[in-house]
């Protein structure tokens, strides 16, 4: 019967620290649609602060924040928003900022390490001349890091050529920031600059930093206040959130620092993989707290397969027909835990690809870990 659990499905299933719990137990509270939690408000402050903004706005989720900000930048019937065709709020968000929003998304290809072409961006803009027919491009967004991508990292000069693109138009400029700490650690960035040419982030707090629930939205003041109506409107405001941002609160001060060794136990978990038959990994792709592995072709390894063998080890990842693995490292994943799942996959390939050697018990290669 397997007792150890290594859960790797992502950075969101941390559970709250004994710190975070405290915090959240003796938090000062107050009705926050009233606008009056002082530990929102703190949260807030601490948030716009770090990004370089002028306000703040907790939210429920990553999803509602970009909806939301989304929604803010193009409050115009017949508007249009260029985004990554594998990104987050196009392929994750059940499609909100159509259904809910009514906006019209205009995809570009995300190239392998999460960018778009600028030229590619540049050209996806809708002439304005041809407002009669078209949709009205008002809104650009990135995502960094960028999850579909394996977690990889928008550097703040290619940032910084989109806003100009942006400006150039017309346009504003949102990023999806759910693991931009990640990316501020990993480039060695401060997070401002990261988002120097941004209108808008949207920056979870329940994702690497591994508070339990929220997401924190930054901008300018008006910004902020439309986005506070329209969180109202939403459904997402709410009472004595005070709760929820004491852990974050705590979060950001316990947890930011950690996203280093996150990044380092994924390198070590990519490099370890790569050791492996029957798989591909990009180890220079591991670049923050993800890895994607892929079976090799003809191999007699499926992901399915796996990840069977991976949970009747305790180990944990998302379910799902895709040929691809996506292992996410966070807090409360130790190297111990990186070396037991190296091991366990390392015999579960040998099992599947050897199945005659396993019968005479001999194993060949066995890596030590
Ligand atoms: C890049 C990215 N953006 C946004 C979200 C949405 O966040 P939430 O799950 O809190 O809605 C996620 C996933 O959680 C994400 O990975
Ligand atoms: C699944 C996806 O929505 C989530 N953001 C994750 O990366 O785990």
């Amino acid at each position: 019967m397997v007792t150890r659990s290594v859960d790797l499905r992502s950075d969101t299933v941390t559970r709250p620290t004994d710190a975070m719990r405290e915090a959240m137990a003796s938090a000062e509270v107050d009705d926050d649609i009233l606008g009056y939690d002082p530990t929102a408000r703190h949260l807030e402050e601490e948030m716009a602060k770090m990004m370089g903004k002028e306000a703040a706005l907790f939210v429920p989720s990553g999803t509602m924040g970009n909806l939301i900000c989304v929604m803010v930048h193009c409050e115009v019937r017949g508007s249009e928003v260029i985004l990554g065709d594998n990104s987050h709020i196009h392929v994750y968000e059940n499609g909100g900022i159509s259904t809910i929003g009514g906006v019209h998304p205009k995809t570009v290809k995300n190239e392998e390490d999460g960018t778009m072409e600028l030229g590619a961006i540049e050209a996806a803009i809708r002439d304005p001349k041809g407002r009669t027919f078209y949709p009205s491009t008002m809104l650009i967004c990135l995502e960094n890091t960028h999850a579909n991508s394996g977690g990889r990292c928008l550097s703040a000069e290619y940032t910084d050529s989109v806003g100009k693109i942006a400006k150039r138009h017309g346009l504003k400029l949102h990023i999806d920031g759910a693991r931009l700490f990640n990316a501020s650690i990993a480039l060695g960035v401060p997070v401002h600059r990261l988002v120097e040419a941004a209108d808008s982030v949207s920056v979870c707090l329940s994702k690497g930093l591994g508070a339990p629930v929220g997401t924190v939205i930054v901008g300018s003041h008006t910004f902020i206040e439309k986005a506070k109506t329209l969180r109202k409107t939403l459904g997402g405001g709410m009472r004595q959130i005070g709760v929820l941002c004491a852990a974050a609160l705590v979060a950001l001060q316990e947890n930011l620092p950690k996203l280093q060794f996150d990044h380092k136990k994924a390198k070590l978990l990519a490099e370890g993989l790569n050791q492996m038959k029957g798989i591909r990994i990009n180890v220079a792709a591991a670049e923050t707290n993800m890895i994607f592995m892929d079976m090799e072709d003809g191999s007699r390894l499926t992901a399915e397969k796996l990840r069977k063998s991976l949970t009747e080890c305790g180990i944990l990842v998302l379910p799902g027909n895709s040929p691809r693995i996506r292992m996410v490292v966070h807090h409360q994943i130790t190297i111990s835990d990186v070396h037991y799942t190296l091991s366990c996959l390392q015999q579960a390939m040998q099992m599947i690809q050897e199945p005659s050697l396993n019968q005479t018990g001999k194993t060949e290669n066995a890596l030590s870990f």
